[in-house]
């Protein structure tokens, strides 16, 4: 089904298909004759005034790192770049031979109330990993750059360069900064699982050193805001994103009830204004937890 060149791909331009974003994900992208008169650049804006630690230093830095992942790609467009307008690369939905698929989540989406955006958690038994590709996995970090233990372990070892560009993330700021942010990795071509890595700095250290559980908490919001922004740059970049999935963040290591977690995350909403031009998400979000 997903005929889509990767991104990076050698071999010019990328040309996305409209009903290829669409189908089976969480995110979509909707044709330009149909997107709302947004002002992207408010999206920016609104970026550090929503969130209590600002993120805006950081951002330049995902950006860079995001980058540098794929710095053996030749034609690789940044990720992450909500103030870049690609949306011109994609394909009328009406020149493609195949009919547009809506899910029932999207379009209760464009349903809601004032047109805001709540995210919705749902729960699966099963491996995180095991998700199709372009799918975003989230889990939560410490912000010194370790992936030592628990679910952020066998992060490490499943996307060994997706670690490195975390802890570089981490090396070049500093903890009380990066916690209540967040970092979208994106997938590297030729690697195994093409997935994208969600970071979200819900404590600035780890062990004995982790934050309290409030403070925990109260990171998880912002970061969780955060990292949905990136998500949907993401999307208004043109890039295809699948599933997202989350771990039972938090639960383990960090010791706070995963229902604590979701409550927060549950409660998100953003405005029609948070959302770029174009972008349609479903507010979707699949828990996955092993038992
Ligand atoms: N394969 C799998 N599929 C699906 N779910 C899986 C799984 N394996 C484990 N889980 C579950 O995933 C949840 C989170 O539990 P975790 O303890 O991992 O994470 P956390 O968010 O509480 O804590 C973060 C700190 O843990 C790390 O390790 P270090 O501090 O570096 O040593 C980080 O770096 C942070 O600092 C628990 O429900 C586990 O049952």
């Amino acid at each position: 089904m997903n005929e889509k060149k990767a991104k990076g791909t050698k071999g010019g331009p990328r040309q996305f298909t409209q009903t290829k974003l669409t189908f089976g994900s969480a995110f979509q992208t909707q044709p330009q004759s149909q997107q709302p008169q947004h002002k992207r650049q408010k999206l920016t804006d609104e970026d550090a005034q929503d969130d209590n630690i600002s993120s805006k230093p950081d951002d330049a830095l995902v950006k860079k790192d995001v980058a540098a992942a794929g710095s053996n790609e030749g034609n690789k467009s940044p990720s992450s770049g909500v103030s870049k307008t690609v949306l011109p690369a994609l394909k009328d939905v009406s020149d493609d031979p195949e009919p547009q698929q809506h899910s029932p989540a999207n379009l209760e989406t464009q349903d809601t109330q004032h047109g805001s955006l709540r995210i919705r958690v749902t729960e699966k038994v099963g491996d995180i990993f095991d998700a199709p590709p372009r799918s975003i996995l989230i889990h939560a970090c410490n912000a010194v750059g370790s992936w030592g233990g628990g679910i952020a372990l066998a992060f490490r070892q499943h996307y060994p360069d997706a670690f490195k560009i975390y802890n570089g993330h981490c090396k070049r700021s500093v903890p009380q900064h990066l916690v209540g942010t967040a970092l979208l990795i994106a997938p590297r071509d030729g690697t195994r699982r093409e997935h994208y890595v969600g970071c979200l700095f819900t404590s600035r250290r780890f062990g004995k050193n982790k934050d309290s559980p409030s403070d925990i908490l109260r990171a998880t919001e912002p970061a969780m805001r955060d990292l949905i922004k990136q998500i949907m740059g993401e999307m208004a970049s043109g890039e295809e994103v699948g599933e997202v999935r989350i771990c039972h963040i938090n639960s383990g290591l960090f010791a706070v009830p995963w229902d604590r977690s979701k409550n927060l995350i549950e409660s998100l909403q953003f405005g029609d204004e948070e959302v770029p031009d174009g972008v349609t998400y479903s507010g979707d979000i699949i828990a996955y937890s092993p038992n």
